[in-house]
């Protein structure tokens, strides 16, 4: 009896052992991942007073992270249109900039990339809320913008929402707290303003 007390014991301390370094690899890992994130943002950051939409001819000219240049690529965007080369730059530079161009030249990427980057280098998690709301006038420009949003954004940890009528207000009310990126349509913004007590929009980074 004693001896099998003994062995439980030895067996139960070599098991937390392990589940300790396991823990500390985790730790060390998370540490790693951290800093080489914080290095990436600072190259980035420096990069964007050089952007000139002249030498741009790839989206990897442009200063993006590794999580946005891989999101890109997948989605099979490798050559930035006038408008995205044209505008993107400015937009990282942290400038408002009121575009143009017609139906299908890519504007909605053009203004989708540079609200990824900024919540990406202001290090936005999910416990940050809402840090960037979207309001589209119709609920098809809405749903075109989600669809570009995860594409590109699929590599990124925010969350992303569509908050459009014709869906349940409950389920949407559920989730809004935790919902990094909201792309909207006004009447249903209002309806959760008014009606969803918890819906906070403090932290908002960008509109
Ligand atoms: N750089 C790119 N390379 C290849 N395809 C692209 C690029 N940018 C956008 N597209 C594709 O071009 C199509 C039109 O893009 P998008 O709908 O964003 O244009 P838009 O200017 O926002 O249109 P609208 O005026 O209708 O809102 C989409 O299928 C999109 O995936």
């Amino acid at each position: 009896m004693a001896q099998r007390t003994g062995t439980r014991h030895v067996n139960r301390s070599s098991k937390y052992g392990k589940g300790a370094r396991a823990k500390q690899q985790r730790k060390n890992f998370r540490k790693e991942r951290w800093e080489n994130d914080m290095k990436e943002l600072e190259t980035l950051k420096k990069r964007y007073e050089d952007i000139d939409s002249a030498s741009i001819s790839k989206f990897t000219d442009f200063p993006l992270s590794k999580k946005t240049r891989d999101g890109l690529l997948e989605a099979g965007y490798d050559v930035p249109t006038e408008i995205q080369r044209e505008t993107i730059g400015v937009s990282l530079k942290g400038h408002d900039v009121l575009g143009a161009a017609k139906t299908g030249s890519g504007k909605t990427l053009a203004f989708l990339l540079p609200v990824i980057e900024c919540l990406y280098q202001n290090r936005w998690t999910a416990i940050d809320g809402l840090g960037a709301l979207i309001i589209s006038p119709t609920r098809e420009l809405a749903y075109q913008t989600f669809e570009v949003l995860c594409k590109i954004g699929k590599h990124h940890d925010f969350s992303a929402g569509l908050i459009i009528g014709g869906k349940d207000l409950q389920e949407e009310a559920d989730k809004i707290h935790r919902t990094n990126i909201i792309i909207c349509t006004p009447g249903r913004l209002l309806q959760h303003m008014d009606e969803t007590s918890y819906f906070d929009c403090c932290n908002l980074l960008m509109l």
